[in-house]
């Protein structure tokens, strides 16, 4: 199991390479992580949702994902409350408090035992992946992802440090200092992670943490900006592009305080012909060519936020003066007429109108869909691949659709508008090549294979995992 000091270390990408080491070397490893907290979530070919997190790892394994390497998903919805996902379905919303305090965690956490029972007898190893950082002393007894998850699947523990935010020997040594002496056992190795410059610099540093915590340092891991893993949360939105810039094509997303499934736009971020920002700033949104509005987990509350930050005014200039808007699920749901939440599944408020850009009504159903989809875009005879995550039901007054699903219409044109609830869309070169072609801009024309990309870059994770950390002993200490 693959723990931190805290949370951001890189827990999630270490977890990404060594399930990739262990592929390369013969394993069958799983990704596991007992609970995870995100608005980026997706969905298996079951069509159950999981944190997406695990599902790259698994992809890293080779793998399909299922909720078995994910049983427990929070998705915050709203001031200190989230959706709880449990294998894969909402079982309802949680206040932070009555969560994280109340008496629920002993049923999950028995759910939580299966759920890796389960994957256990399929895959090996296992590779679990703590959350946050071990020692939050007034949690602990209720954790149901950190060292208690580790002490029922007997694994050997791996404790990361992020030595690029300073205080790496308090972290670690504290870190250790407040396991009680069972917690201590599991601890096996160190990782210290993000270093950046000459790693020779840091033989003292490692020694002395060895000799502090009597636990072998394993590895000090370089910084790797060239290395491209997705993000596991909105931490990673931090690092995004904020402004507008000049060149290329301009896609403004409009950074709702809910934004869900960001990752929608990796693909095209990575396109050269294109800058990609995340913006509230209505100038940048005026001199954008494209305006993407994302996928939301409170569309309702986040439709205010439009209105209330007068960014609504300058998508509706946008829309009227033929520029291109499009509405990713959430952000389809606002293009409409309205938005309904008669059961209050998202907001307390019951109804609020939309930009009316697209005739349709949305009402927030208490049944989820999720699932895998296969699509053709406008017209268009190439199979597409996305996925669905929404509580909400659109009907159309007039649907001109803009996908077909299985010959049944899906999403809405008008010119240059479309929306649709199609996630991971930018994903197919199809629509991102009908995105771009009317802009005047050179490219050269090799097509980007995403896919292949996200291989190369596993791959690339690997080798920089396996050249600066002791696999071998990893290897040695595994305990299926
Ligand atoms: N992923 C999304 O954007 C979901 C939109 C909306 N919150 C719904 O559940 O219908």
């Amino acid at each position: 199991m693959f723990v931190g000091t805290g949370s951001d270390v890189g827990k999630s990408i270490i977890v990404t390479g060594i399930c990739r080491i262990l592929k390369q070397k013969g394993f069958a490893p799983a990704p596991f992580k007992a609970q995870n907290m995100s608005l980026n979530s997706y969905v298996t070919k079951d069509g159950l949702e999981i944190g997406r997190a695990q599902a790259v790892q698994a992809e890293a394994a080779e793998i399909d994902c299922t909720t078995d390497m994910n049983p427990v998903l929070l998705k915050p919805s709203g001031k200190n409350k989230s959706q709880v996902i449990l294998h894969g379905k909402p079982i309802g919303d949680q206040t932070a408090r009555s969560y994280f305090l109340g008496n629920n965690k002993q049923h999950l956490f028995s759910e939580v035992k299966k759920a890796f029972d389960h994957l256990n007898t399929q895959y090996s190893p296992v590779v679990l992946e703590g959350a946050g950082s071990i020692s939050e002393l007034n949690l602990k007894h209720r954790d149901i992802v950190n060292l208690r998850m580790a002490q029922y699947a007997n694994a050997s523990v791996y404790l990361i440090a992020d030595i690029d935010r300073g205080g790496v020997f308090a972290s670690v040594y504290g870190s250790i200092a407040l396991l009680d002496e069972n917690e201590k056992k599991l601890i096996k190795g160190i990782i210290i992670n993000k270093f950046r410059g000459d790693i020779s610099l840091f033989e003292e540093g490692k020694k002395l943490i060895e000799e502090l915590t009597k636990v072998p340092v394993l590895g000090v891991i370089p910084y790797a900006k060239d290395i491209y893993i997705e993000e596991e949360d909105s931490l990673g939105l931090e690092e995004k592009n904020k402004k507008i810039s000049q060149g290329k094509i301009n896609i403004a997303v409009v950074l709702l305080p809910f934004i869900s499934n960001f990752t929608d736009f990796n693909r095209l971020e990575k396109d050269k012909r294109v800058h990609l920002f995340y913006t509230r700033s209505k100038e940048d949104l005026k001199k954008a060519d494209i305006i993407i509005i994302p996928g939301s987990k409170n569309t309702i509350a986040d439709m205010q936020f439009l209105r209330s930050s007068a960014l609504a005014q300058e998508i509706l200039l946008a829309h009227e003066q033929n520029k291109k808007v499009v509405g990713i699920c959430g952000g389809f749901q606002m293009l409409g007429h309205s938005i309904s939440d008669p059961h209050n599944v998202e907001n307390d408020i019951q109804t609020i109108p939309g930009l009316g850009i697209i005739p349709a009504n949305t009402v927030l159903a208490s049944e989820k869909t999720t699932k895998q989809c296969q699509f053709t875009f406008k017209g268009n005879d190439k199979l597409c691949s996305g996925y669905e995550i929404h509580m909400g039901v659109t009907d159309f007054e007039e649907q001109l659709p803009l996908n077909f699903i299985d010959n049944k219409p899906e999403g809405y044109i008008n010119n240059n508008c479309w929306g649709t609830y199609i996630h991971g869309i930018f994903d197919n070169s199809t629509i991102v090549d009908d995105l771009l072609n009317e802009f005047n801009i050179d490219y050269p024309s090799e097509e980007f294979d995403y896919q292949a990309y996200k291989e190369e870059n596993y791959n690339k994770l690997a080798h920089h995992l396996e050249e600066n950390l002791n696999m071998q002993y990893i290897i040695e200490n595994l305990t299926y």
